[in-house]
């Protein structure tokens, strides 16, 4: 693959002179989200003085105090600041033990049979929280924490909501002076709390950087897919469980071949593209093989650059669904029921999904406008140029014995086309499955510290966010 020619290092010199940071790895950069700078400095001055703004960072609280009425309770905080909550939201978010199964953690109410006309009957506070007595037969009693309050306050939200801290750190190719890495050991210790503390600090690598290295990892298939277990569980697809390929075409599919790869996420022709993906280079003798490099590439990290230096473009790829289709093995065609556009954001509007892979990409273009078709070709363009600069490729060469797991929803991987007979084995662990592993062990071994009034007695308010 030739290198392109492009004036991308003088975009990036002009933006590390305009933004004032210098794009160097280990950058909080903010996280894109849909809204291009733009948009999001016109939304906020253009929002008329009854719209409230969030409130600024609170101060240390003590007791609030509520009010109430037919609609909405009101709770009034230390520092100034009000959060008004409809009567009904929170009758519906009681978790008495009538209300909320503790063990299962579910609502045991549906909505209709929740009174629409539901008030409260008094309202006090304190350092439990507040606590309603309701206008129900016979009165129904609920307390609500502080913490909950603030978290789910909607008007107005609360600027932390908006502004979470995020501990993701975008990275480029000076990665390499210190990639994230954890040993082996660690993650397999005989004492099961070490091992899952080990397990939390690779996972919380993963979340941080999008990847990190296992060392030291003995160099079989077995050993990696035992490993591999003691993660998460292992999402079966038509490759199967765990993997071990090599370029003998066994699948219709070009990772089964000696062809350089650009970098890309897998299976975005999955509805839920999997969400690591997990290599162990267990063989290429070189020589006399040759070339097998593995590339990483932070999505987004290079989306971050494209949001900033074409905004429009970043918009583009945010809202343009792009085909996608795994066709290549006898049996199989593949495509998700709803195509994706290249970039998908939360709730918050921060990007959290990159699906990005040209070999895998169908026919652009239907329903799209002529005017859209030229822009989406010209903002992939741009996205490629961002992914194939020196500035923002990792190569490095695997070997027996480390492992990498990739955050496959974010950092794109590739590899130079190669000789020699070369396997390569590992697996697809799902998103949902990595992440919730990590917040299980967050919990256990964190929780206190990270959301110490998530448990209120006996109710368990850290979930269901
Ligand atoms: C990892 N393993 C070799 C089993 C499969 C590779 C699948 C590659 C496919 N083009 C995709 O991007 O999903
Ligand atoms: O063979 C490699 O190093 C990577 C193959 C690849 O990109 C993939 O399996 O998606």
């Amino acid at each position: 693959m030739s290198k392109p020619t492009t004036t991308i290092a003088r975009h990036l010199a002009k933006l590390g002179r305009r933004t004032g940071v210098s794009l160097h790895p280990f950058n909080r950069l903010a996280l894109p989200s849909t809204q291009t700078p733009q948009s999001r400095s016109r939304s906020l001055s253009t929002a008329s003085p009854k719209e409230r703004r969030p409130a600024s960072e609170p101060r240390p609280t003590t007791i609030p105090t509520a009010t109430f009425d037919q609609q909405h309770t009101t709770v009034s905080w230390p520092d100034g600041r009000e959060s008004r909550f409809d009567n009904y939201f929170l009758f519906d978010h009681c978790r008495c033990s009538k209300c909320f199964q503790t063990q299962t953690k579910q609502r045991l109410k549906t909505l209709t049979e929740l009174p629409t006309d539901i008030q409260p009957v008094s309202v006090e506070t304190d350092t439990a929280g507040l606590h309603i007595t309701w206008s129900t037969s016979p009165p129904h009693k609920s307390t609500y924490p502080s913490q909950f309050l603030k978290k789910a306050a909607y008007d107005p939200p609360l600027a932390s909501y908006h502004e979470a801290e995020d501990s993701r750190i975008l990275w480029n190719s000076k990665i390499v002076q210190s990639p994230p890495t954890v040993d082996h050991q660690d993650l397999v210790h005989s004492k099961a709390e070490t091992s899952e503390r080990g397990i939390l600090k690779l996972l919380n690598r993963v979340h941080d950087f999008g990847f990190c290295f296992i060392t030291d990892v003995p160099p079989t298939a077995d050993d990696t897919k035992w490993l591999i277990e003691r993660i998460a569980p292992i999402r079966q697809t038509h490759y199967g469980g765990f993997w071990s390929f090599t370029a003998d075409l066994s699948h219709g599919d070009l990772a089964y071949s000696n062809e350089g790869l650009p970098a890309h996420t897998d299976t975005t022709y999955f509805t839920d593209p999997a969400g690591l993906q997990i290599f162990h280079l267990l063989s290429h003798p070189s020589p006399p093989g040759t070339g097998g490099t593995t590339l990483l590439v932070d999505a987004f990290y290079t989306a971050s650059l494209l949001s900033t230096l074409y905004p429009n473009s970043y918009s583009l790829l945010s809202r343009l669904r792009v085909p996608a289709h795994a066709s290549g093995t006898p049996g199989t065609i593949l495509r998700p029921t709803i195509s994706q556009p290249a970039f998908s954001h939360d709730e918050k509007g921060q990007l959290s999904l990159v699906r990005w892979n040209n070999e895998d990409r169908g026919v652009v273009g239907r329903g799209w406008t002529p005017e859209e078709v030229k822009g989406w070709y010209q903002a992939s363009r741009r996205f490629e140029e961002l992914n194939r600069s020196e500035d923002a490729e990792y190569w490095v060469q695997l070997s027996p014995g480390t492992v990498l797991v990739i955050d496959n929803w974010r950092v794109m991987h590739g590899r130079s086309a190669f000789t020699g007979s070369r396997t390569m084995c590992g697996a697809y662990v799902g998103a949902d499955d990595w992440k919730s592993r990590r917040a299980v062990l967050t919990k256990k071994y964190e929780g206190r510290r990270k959301d110490p009034a998530a448990i209120s007695g006996d109710v368990d308010w850290s979930v269901g966010w």
